[in-house]
């Protein structure tokens, strides 16, 4: 593999051309559409594969099986949940992703992605408070809310046996202790590969205290 960026990625999963050809499309329709809903901030859009790919792509790898219901919320740009599920077209068809996203504009992007790419999406748009809860197997968040915030979120959307996985940033233990003031969590923590001080949380048993 002769791409840097891609053999980041390969070194994490083991995906084929198809993977990367549907992520270099993704890239491409992300710097086209970016100056006019600002989906990523400008400074990441140099180094989209590292900052947004590799950093979602983490998050799949860390999940098992590869099967069932995977909810990504608040996804933005489609970060991590577009991600997984364009990784899921080759290495997990029986993983069905769903994004919500309230922002119109950003919804009507990850459509256009979804539909150009291929991928077993549903996307919502509409605010996480107002969807029925989704009996999520899997359930992800990247720069959305508090922990504390997101474990509500799990409340309503992930099913008892569900595992969430929250991407958090340098001050992660203060927002693990202020959360465990309102809920009971099992926890595991990984480090992060794209940032030394962020860890991603894994998270399931969620109960209010
Ligand atoms: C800071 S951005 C992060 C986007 C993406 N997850 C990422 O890491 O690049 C937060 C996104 O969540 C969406 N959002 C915020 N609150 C929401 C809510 N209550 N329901 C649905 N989407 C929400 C915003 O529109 C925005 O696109």
């Amino acid at each position: 593999m002769s791409d840097p960026k891609e053999a980041r990625l390969a070194a994490v999963l083991d995906v084929s051309r198809e993977t990367f050809d549907r992520l270099n499309a993704y890239e491409a329709l992300l710097k086209k559409w970016n100056p006019a809903i600002n989906l990523v901030s400008a400074q990441t859009l140099a180094q989209v594969w590292e900052r947004h790919f590799l950093d979602s792509a983490q998050v799949f790898a860390l999940a098992a099986p590869h099967a069932g219901h995977w909810v990504d919320l608040g996804s933005g740009g489609g970060f991590p949940g577009l991600v997984i599920a364009a990784i899921a077209a080759e290495l997990a068809p029986d993983l069905t992703v769903t994004l919500v996203e309230s922002d119109r504009r950003k919804s009507a992007f990850l459509a256009t992605v979804s539909r150009d790419l291929g991928l077993n999406t549903q996307i919502i748009a509409k605010r996480i408070e107002e969807v029925d809860p989704l009996d999520a197997d899997f359930l992800s968040a990247r720069a959305l809310a508090s922990l504390d915030a997101l474990l509500g979120f799990a409340e309503r959307h992930l099913r008892p046996s569900g595992t969430a996985f929250f991407p958090k940033g340098a001050k992660w233990r203060d927002e693990l202790a202020e959360a465990r003031k309102s809920w009971s969590i099992s926890l595991k923590t990984h480090p992060s590969m794209t940032d030394p001080e962020a860890a991603i949380l894994e998270i399931t048993g969620v109960q209010r205290v």
